[in-house]
């Protein structure tokens, strides 16, 4: 069990804010954080971590890491992390970046196994695409068999593609391993996917927490599905308006009454649903 009661004032584009969380974690969760941009997702990893310092308690399995008189260095913490950049040893091959944590070759040799990694054992960092790097990182972060994994937007640099060829290795690691984990991510898909539980910050604050489908589907009451999107446009044809969405990587035109064409701003964000028909889905 991790226990997790932390405070601490940050200085955020819009003035002050408290990171205020209280939150307790069961061992071989897999949690997803999310929120906004600067709702202080970052700074909670790195406050576990022990890279940043603030008041409060952390606990894990009873073993105290911070209270008000202590702090454990982060090198003691039992954590393994995965940055966005990687962050891997340039002047040393891949096995040499796993080992160096610990030396441990059946285990590395094991990790690179389950990554398809094995071949390219003796390459350096700068020779591996972006999906190899982060696969590198994701095994030299289990070297040590952490009590907690922290992973920040570890996908978020790589192609769809990529993205989901190693969402399914890390649930292939997580399923083998059952590393308690929180991955900060913003891709719902990927949330849903991968955690076990979503946790949404906003201002510093928990607003939302509980399993994924509770959180992430937003349909309500009679709504058969209901897309997020931004008003790109609203067009006057005839006597009707459209109304132009952007949701996700398409544009979908709605038909909008006259009132309510002219409550809407450009830039705004909208939900798209509808109650009526079935929706009919192909293979592409
Ligand atoms: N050590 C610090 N002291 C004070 N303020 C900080 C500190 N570190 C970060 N901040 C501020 O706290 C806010 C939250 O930052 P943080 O990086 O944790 O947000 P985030 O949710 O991870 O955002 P993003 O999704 O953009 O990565 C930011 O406005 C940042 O400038």
């Amino acid at each position: 069990m991790i226990e997790i009661n932390i405070n601490k004032l940050l200085h955020g584009s819009n003035g002050e804010m408290n990171l205020d969380v209280n939150l307790k974690i069961n061992k071989g969760e897999f949690i997803a954080l999310s929120g906004f941009s600067g709702s202080g997702k970052t700074t909670l990893l790195r406050i576990l971590a022990g890279l940043e310092e603030a008041k409060g308690t952390l606990k894990i399995d009873n073993e105290l890491w911070l209270d008000d008189k202590f702090s454990l260095a982060p090198q003691k913490r039992d954590i393994g992390f995965v940055f966005q950049d990687y962050a891997l040893f340039p002047n040393f091959s891949v096995i040499d970046n796993l080992l160096y944590v610990k030396k441990d070759i059946d285990l590395a040799n094991k990790l690179l196994e389950m990554t398809e990694m094995t071949e390219l054992k003796n390459r350096y960092p700068n020779t591996l695409s972006g999906g190899q790097k982060q696969r590198i990182s994701l095994c030299r972060a289990l070297m040590n068999k952490p009590k907690l994994l922290l992973m920040d937007e570890p996908l978020s640099a790589l192609d769809p593609e990529m993205r989901t060829k190693l969402q399914n290795e890390i649930l292939t690691l997580h399923k083998e391993f059952n590393t308690t984990t929180i991955m900060v991510s913003h891709d719902p898909s990927e949330m849903y996917r991968l955690a076990s539980r979503v946790v949404v910050l906003n201002l510093g604050k928990i607003i939302n927490d509980g399993f994924p489908k509770d959180i992430l589907l937003k349909t309500k009451g009679s709504q058969k599905f209901s897309f997020e999107g931004e008003l790109l446009d609203i067009v006057k044809i005839d006597v009707i308006h459209v109304a132009i969405v952007s949701i996700g990587q398409q544009l979908v035109e709605v038909v909008v009454g006259n009132e309510e064409a002219a409550n809407l701003k450009i830039g705004q964000s909208v939900s798209v649903s509808t109650k009526a028909f079935t929706p009919m889905m192909q293979t592409l």
